[in-house]
């Protein structure tokens, strides 16, 4: 889908975006305070707050609703500060534009829902508030791709993306597991759309909000939102993830913005060391393919003999080998794992060719 996409939020050189605020408004007293201890750290963009909180089950603090619009726009007046919320239903626009919200969030739990994405986009239409949109909370490139093209064919051309992280079953330190490559994926797919990474529903606990942010700064990402609470115990929601406005000032500090690439005369040096990955890459393909001409022989023995193509304790026996292997040459168990697996795959894939014949 041909777009022309415009920046949500203009960016200031020599740093990045910065979007922050409590999880949820709670009270007037709590949204004022938050607001006019971050606008004295003079590096924010954009103010942040909940007012219709998406809760997993009944009976947690769901947002005080309307209200709470009017302390943002309170927020805007007395800080300067220009001000977003989710909305995740056609009122919630509304009550939104009413109020004179400056950009309007999908949260995850909306992304994930086509029909409740449509109905936002029915109500944006024909205006052109700016509109940040989370990535769903499974890892289904699709939905947030199909989310972008709804409000963007609402008419909506200032629109930008939230990477929040997706749900996990598994043990993780992470409360939404990153996946950097799906956010790397959407960026190659919408390269003119701004990138935030919230690195707070990533990390759902303090100590690690300064590297995930740092990281997506790494990966050239255009800002951060960040849940900022006065008082971040005392929260009413998510109080293990917000910090102070004083320790966020502190996070800030100690962020490294990079540059997007090589100057030119850097450029020079970056060249020759990217002809020498070009020459490895190549021999590793070379190696892959000869490994599969293996992998057909071996597949033409089994034809022959009627033998199972998955030959489990062969297979434990390569990855053992392989981790050690790996470990000595600086590569991570958890890139190993990947790597054989694939490896693995596309070998079962051509022995099946051959013993289906
Ligand atoms: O050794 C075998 O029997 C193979 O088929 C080769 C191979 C491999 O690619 O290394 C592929 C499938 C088996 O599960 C185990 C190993």
């Amino acid at each position: 889908m041909e777009m022309n996409i415009k920046k949500v939020l203009t960016p200031t050189p020599g740093r990045g975006l910065v979007i922050a605020g409590p999880c949820s408004a709670e009270t007037e007293g709590q949204v004022m305070q938050c607001a006019k201890d971050l606008a004295k750290l003079n590096q924010v963009d954009l103010f942040r707050s909940g007012i219709w909180k998406p809760r997993t089950r009944p009976g947690s603090f769901e947002g005080v609703g309307k209200e709470g619009l009017q302390w943002l726009k309170r927020v805007k007046e007395e800080t300067g500060l220009r001000t977003t919320t989710e909305v995740a239903k056609a009122s919630h626009v509304y009550d939104c534009l009413k109020a004179g919200i400056d950009v309007l969030w999908l949260g995850a739990r909306t992304t994930v829902n086509p029909f409740s994405v449509q109905e936002v986009a029915d109500a944006l239409s024909g205006t052109d508030i700016p509109v940040l949109i989370k990535n769903p909370i499974n890892p289904d490139l699709g939905l947030w791709q199909g989310a972008v093209e709804r409000i963007y064919k609402a008419g909506i051309t200032r629109i930008g993306l939230i990477h929040r992280g997706f749900s996990y079953h598994g043990k993780t330190s992470y409360r939404n597991v990153p996946r950097w490559q799906m956010a790397i994926e959407m960026k190659r797919k919408f390269p003119d759309l701004q990138m935030f990474v919230d690195n707070s529903h990533i990390c759902g606990r303090r100590d690690t909000l300064q590297e995930v942010a740092q990281e997506a700064l790494n990966l050239n990402y255009d800002g951060l939102m960040t849940e900022v609470h006065p008082r971040p115990d005392e929260a009413w929601s998510d109080a293990a993830q917000q910090i102070t406005p004083e320790v966020f000032g502190e996070m800030l500090q100690n962020l490294r913005l990079r540059k997007p690439t090589a100057d030119e005369v850097e450029m020079a040096d970056l060249i020759e060391l990217r002809r020498q990955i070009d020459e490895v890459d190549s021999d590793l393909i070379g190696m892959l393919g000869k490994r599969m001409q293996l992998a057909d022989s071996i597949g033409e023995f089994k034809a022959a003999r009627n033998i199972a193509v998955l030959q489990s304790d062969r297979w434990e026996a390569i990855m053992a080998e392989a981790a050690k292997a790996g470990a000595k040459h600086g590569l991570s168990e958890e890139f190993m794992k990947s790597y054989l697996r694939a490896v693995h795959q596309e070998s079962i894939d051509h022995q099946d060719a051959i013993v289906n014949r």
